[in-house]
């Protein structure tokens, strides 16, 4: 579970100071389901760094499960990235010399998995994605969307209790977009991860459980009873 107590980020720039993030107070349940949306520059991507642990707030505490990540010293803070959540972002960011496969395996390698249980465990989540005959191509032989299923199974292969995805669907069509949608909605449910996804894409804020509103750095919450 995540607890957020009066969040702020400022970032300064020359002689002005940004306030990314303006006391934010957030609760997410286990399991839940949130869908971050806003104006541009609002503050959607800084608070999901904070969530990731990627950054670290001004002033206020971001605790995961009781433990304040911005306070963690930076090892452990990288042991629980590692170990805890998974990132999926706007840009796939797979390493282009490797194959799907291997892209996938790079997320073992911090666990200390031996090589036959990366390959096994790599190739199972690449099964679950629908991408299990393609693991021998490098990204720039799949399409947009295959390249972002295989960043998904490279984001769930370490079994993490979080998925944050900032824009997973940004840099695709819409059919494509439908399908990556329907993708991670099925890895929510069978593996009961809480998921946390910032998006520009009205149609899909519309159809979420929980809402968050990011404005000027002022967070809403809001419920959806007839979401999907
Ligand atoms: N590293 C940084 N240095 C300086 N200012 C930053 C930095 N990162 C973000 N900002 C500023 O903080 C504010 C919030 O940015 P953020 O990227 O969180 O917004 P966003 O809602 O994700 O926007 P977008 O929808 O355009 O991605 C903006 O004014 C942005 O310019």
């Amino acid at each position: 579970m995540y607890q957020l107590r009066g969040v702020t980020k400022q970032y300064r720039r020359g002689k002005d100071t940004i306030d990314a993030l303006a006391g934010v107070d957030l609760t997410i349940g286990d399991g839940d389901r949130l869908v971050i949306q806003g104006p541009t520059g609002g503050g959607k991507s800084t608070l999901l760094q904070m969530l990731g642990g990627l950054d670290r707030p001004t002033s206020g505490s971001v605790e995961l499960d009781g433990v304040d990540l911005a306070r963690l010293p930076e090892a452990r803070l990288t042991k629980v990235r590692a170990e805890s959540i998974g990132f999926v972002f706007q840009s796939f960011n797979l390493i282009p010399t490797l194959t799907a496969q291997e892209n996938v395996e790079t997320a073992l390698v911090p666990l200390g998995l031996k090589g036959p249980d990366r390959r096994e465990r790599a190739a199972d989540a690449l099964t679950s994605v629908g991408l299990g005959e393609r693991r021998g191509h490098l990204p720039a032989e799949l399409s947009g969307g295959q390249q972002q299923r295989v960043a998904i199974a490279r984001a769930l292969v370490k079994k993490p209790k979080v998925l944050l995805a900032d824009e997973p669907t940004g840099n695709l069509d819409e059919s494509m977009r439908d399908e990556i949608m329907e993708v991670l909605a099925a890895q929510w449910k069978e593996h009961g991860l809480t998921f946390i996804m910032v998006t520009h894409d009205s149609s899909i804020a519309r159809k979420a459980p929980r809402l968050a509103t990011i404005r000027k750095g002022t967070i809403k919450v809001t419920e959806n009873d007839k979401a999907a």
